[in-house]
């Protein structure tokens, strides 16, 4: 599986006096397994590129090949497309709807003409994958769940459909701490499970800079870089025109430095700060 996105374009009520150009020209490129985090200022354009990567919206130029076939050309068949390209939306739980979480996660490979061993084997999996207990929960109405249950039913109802790619559009918005990492840490464990491509928008670079071997930044519709955790964070003045910042762990230790204590490299996750000042703090 690959996805090459090129020149892509995007243009809201074109025509109109409220017009908005939400992409400009973006190309890029995934591959098979690769982890690739989105990050941007609020209204920069990421669920709007990863809304095309579906087929839910149509470019207004530009084009999207997965493994060789065009998806914005004429006559393409969506269905075909989300079978392999699974999105998960901000705040999923809202799409919620089925009487028991059974039949909510089912819903998805349902569409897809499986049989019904298949499916339910497909459901069990997805549930326990996202860390839910199957035989407790699969006959529950998802709506007495907790906030961060039904988060993961409504992430586990796309997992179900194994798509070869999954687009995850702020999986962690509005969830407590505890959830957060719960949520990651099903993401990481489905991305290792399943191997497919995973596409993460997050507004925390702490979470970014853990997870992703690609990092899109787009800024004002264009994709104004791409490279790994390492090429992007070392640019801080760059990102801060964009109104970015830097991990917390990098910016805590840049204090560090800058108070004269001796630390080198970029800190990019917490743990390699922690080792490094427990280091420091326990010479001599
Ligand atoms: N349905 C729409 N109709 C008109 N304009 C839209 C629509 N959806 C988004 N836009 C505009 O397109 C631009 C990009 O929006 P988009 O939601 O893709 O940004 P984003 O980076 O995902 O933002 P956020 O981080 O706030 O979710 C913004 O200027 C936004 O106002």
């Amino acid at each position: 599986m690959s996805i090459q996105v090129k020149h892509l374009t995007h243009i809201y009520s074109e025509g109109l006096p409220q017009q908005s150009v939400a992409l400009e020209d973006v190309t890029f490129s995934a591959e098979d397994g690769q982890f690739v985090g989105i990050i941007g200022h609020t209204g920069s354009g990421k669920s709007t590129l990863v809304q095309h990567l579906n087929g839910i919206l149509k470019p207004k130029s530009g084009q999207i090949i997965v493994s060789g076939t065009d998806i914005t050309a004429e006559g393409v068949v969506l269905r075909d497309i989300r079978k392999k390209i699974g999105l998960v939306f901000q705040y999923p739980e809202y799409q919620l709807f089925e009487e028991t979480v059974e039949k909510d996660v089912a819903f998805g490979p349902g569409n897809l003409g499986l049989g019904e061993d298949e499916i339910r084997r497909r459901v069990k999996e997805a549930i326990e994958l996202v860390g839910l207990d199957y035989e407790e929960i699969r006959k529950r109405s998802p709506f007495d769940l907790s906030g961060g249950q039904k988060r993961r039913v409504a992430i586990a109802g796309v997992i179900a459909m194994k798509p070869e790619v999954l687009i995850l559009d702020e999986p962690t918005a509005g969830l407590d701490p505890k959830a957060h990492r719960d949520v990651l840490q099903m993401i990481e464990k489905v991305h290792s499970h399943e191997g497919n491509i995973i596409f993460l928008i997050s507004h925390n670079m702490d979470d970014i800079a853990r997870m992703a071997d690609k990092i899109l930044v787009m800024d004002n519709g264009r994709l104004a870089m791409q490279g790994t955790a390492e090429e992007i964070f070392s640019q801080e003045e760059k990102l801060a025109s964009m109104g970015l910042a830097l991990p917390s762990s990098a910016q805590l230790m840049k204090l560090a430095r800058k108070k004269g204590l001796p630390f080198d490299g970029n800190f990019l996750r917490i743990e390699d700060a922690e080792e490094a000042l427990y280091q420091f703090l326990k010479k001599d």
